[in-house]
């Protein structure tokens, strides 16, 4: 019966099927191009994290592919140009529009130049399309000149003298119509799409840096690239969803780096009320000190409200405006009084110290107004959603933004959340549905899961206990220390890797953990476990840049290994235009294969392998007419 039941509904899918593939031929031509496909070598993939609104490092990253612009550069024309050259030649792939224009101020972009250059970008993007199918190719030509662009590609000059005569016919004709530099900007975003297959980013686009909206309107469109969601994400995704603790969090976030044209230009959230009622609070305070005094209160009470509702986040001695004792300026913490920094409150009422005045009440409800209304806002949160996740497996690895929850033995963590006992995959699992459910259902409860999910000691997102409330008010730095989970130890173990990656149903032997969230510190290696976990929070983030030293990591997976890049000073756009600089980046090998991996070992290489077993199923119920074809 239930065999039968199958045969059914194998029947009605490869009936489904034949609705895209109607004859024997189109379902044995696809066949073909799927069978050829899986011999091509496995695509590039490039590995970002904790971007920190640092738009301009991100964008020349982005630009020069962590390296392999430049590789491939020297590669194919290292005996015929020379550094200086090359070096001219990357910069105008990575920023053709500016490069042009410094060149035709010099005079330099004569005729001669641009049809020398079409050729090269030419030649460049014929070499580097090898691991493409010709259809994938076509996909990734930019929309413009599409016919021109795919009749250039499929010439063949040094096969053939009437060949030779159209290849120059074509490249002369672009000039002699004005459209090189069109055409030299299709070319260098060809080649880019060309160099990097598919873009992990894995985690934290906001706060401290300037311009993460800029980044997100970057890669809104890239159709090749998945999110892992960070703590500052869904901090950011919390407040778009309308929970006042998460915007509390965000406008104080935004007012200590002074950062406000993100929340004021980029996204229209006017902080102008604060601002103003801030100054008669804190008049002895420039305006933005006093207005982030003013929000950290508002923050303070706000969290202290949700712990109260949540006993289950184990939070209740984190409630420290409670623990002040405002006649002395002390507060205790852990059974000790600390002396505070501060001894004026005026919004507080030491008798209801959680209680929202009514000016803080307006306050937050003008502020949530703003964020739910704002358009920008809601297309950037909404992308977060529809490409991120919690976790991705992809071709074995695991990529997440922070931890797995551990216990001192190494066990994974049973978090008592939303009623159930969740631990390992489960826990991140339950963790992604809360937080899609909190932006489609818009629940009080999951709003405060949004606000735990940013700073829980127990979240996946972030694993440490947050010391804001010591880091602002007490100088004793001993109580700034931030707990950890016990994870940021283990994955310094391999045996503790390989139980989280089989965990996600990896590959023990084979996968690699991929986190971002902790800053490598100065000396220390992003390598852990001898590769089995890398760590890629280098550090774009400009206000953490003492503490780590360079200016990111991105990790490269081709189709012979792993590869690690410490990019440590990044020049500027305008440097890098007038001198032809380049990030300087310093490359290690994580791991190196003695063989070359193709789409056939990849995640790609299955789905196509089960496409092909269906294909095959439909021509046999052709042949046998069980499915009648067209
Ligand atoms: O995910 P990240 O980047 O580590 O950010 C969270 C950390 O930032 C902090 O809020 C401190 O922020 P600042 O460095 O901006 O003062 C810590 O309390 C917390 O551990
Ligand atoms: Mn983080």
């Amino acid at each position: 019966m239930q065999q039968n039941e199958q045969l059914i509904q194998q029947e009605k899918y490869l009936r489904l099927l034949s609705e895209k593939y109607p004859t024997p031929e189109a379902v044995s031509e696809r066949l073909i191009h799927l069978e050829a496909r899986l011999t091509l070598p496995k695509e590039v993939e490039h590995f970002l994290s904790d971007l920190h609104g640092e738009y301009g490092t991100f964008s020349h990253i982005l630009n020069n592919c962590s390296g392999v612009i430049r590789e491939k550069v020297a590669y194919v024309f290292g005996d015929r140009m020379d550094e200086e050259e090359q070096a001219e030649f990357c910069t105008l792939l990575y920023y053709p529009v500016e490069k042009l224009e410094s060149l035709e101020n010099e005079g330099r972009t004569v005729p001669k130049w641009y049809v020398e250059t079409l050729g090269k970008l030419l030649e460049l993007a014929k070499v580097m399309s090898y691991k493409y199918p010709l259809a994938k190719i076509s996909e990734l030509i930019p929309t413009a000149f599409t016919s021109v662009i795919v009749e250039m590609m499929n010439t063949r000059p040094d096969e053939d003298p009437a060949q030779f005569a159209y290849h120059k016919r074509l490249l002369d004709s672009i000039v002699e119509v004005g459209s090189a530099p069109s055409f030299i900007c299709v070319f260098a975003e060809l080649i880019k799409r060309l160099a990097v297959g598919w873009i992990h980013i894995v985690g934290d686009f906001f706060d401290r840096g300037s311009r993460p909206d800029a980044i997100l309107d970057k890669v809104i469109d890239y159709p090749s690239l998945d999110i892992q969601w960070g703590n500052h994400d869904i901090l950011w995704m919390g407040a778009a969803c309308g929970s006042d603790a998460c915007i509390a969090n965000v406008v104080r976030n935004n007012l200590r780096y002074n950062n406000t044209e993100v929340l004021e230009n980029g996204y229209g959230i006017g902080l102008r009320s604060l601002t103003l009622w801030a100054a008669r609070q804190y008049p002895d305070e420039a305006p933005i000190k006093a207005a982030e005094r003013a929000i950290s209160i508002i923050m303070f009470k706000l969290e202290g409200k949700i712990i109260r509702r949540h006993p289950e986040f184990s939070m209740d001695e984190r409630v420290l405006l409670d623990a002040v004792d405002y006649e002395k300026g002390t507060v205790r913490i852990d059974g000790k009084d600390y002396a505070m920094n501060q001894r004026v409150f005026p919004t507080i009422d030491p008798e209801n110290p959680l209680k929202l005045s009514q000016e803080e009440e307006d306050i937050v409800k003008e502020l949530r107004a703003s964020f739910l209304a704002s358009e920008p806002l809601r297309r950037h949160v909404e992308f977060l959603y529809r490409r991120g996740s919690v976790y991705t497996c992809c071709n074995g690895n695991l990529l997440f933004h922070a931890c797995v929850p551990m216990n001192e033995d190494g066990s994974f963590t049973k978090v008592t959340v939303g009623g159930g006992d969740y631990s390992g995959r489960a826990y991140f699992d339950f963790v992604d549905a809360a937080a899609r459910r909190a932006w489609t259902e818009r629940d009080k409860i999951l709003l405060d899961y949004m606000w735990y999910f940013w700073c829980g000691r127990e979240s996946v997102f972030s694993g440490r206990e947050f010391k804001t409330f010591e880091r602002m008010f007490v100088d004793d730095e001993s109580t700034w220390e931030e707990p950890d989970d016990p994870y940021f130890q283990f994955i310094n173990d391999a045996d503790a890797c390989g139980r989280v990656l089989k965990e996600f149903g990896l590959d023990p032997e084979k996968g690699h953990i991929i986190n971002g969230h902790v800053p490598v510190k100065k000396g220390e290696s992003p390598v852990k476990s001898g590769g089995k976990a890398i760590v890629i929070d280098g550090g774009f983030c400009h206000a953490y840049h003492k503490k780590t030293g360079i200016s990111g990591f991105t990790l490269i997976s081709n189709s012979r290994g792993l590869r690690l890049l410490a990019h440590q000073h990044v020049a500027d756009v305008r440097t890098a235009l007038r001198e032809n600089r380049d990030i300087e980046s310093v490359s290690e090998t994580v791991e190196l294969q003695s063989y070359s991996l193709t789409v056939a070992d990849t995640d790609k290489g299955k789905a196509i392998r089960e496409e092909m077993e269906d294909l095959r199923a439909l021509l046999i119920a052709y042949r046998s007419g069980v499915i009648h074809h067209a």
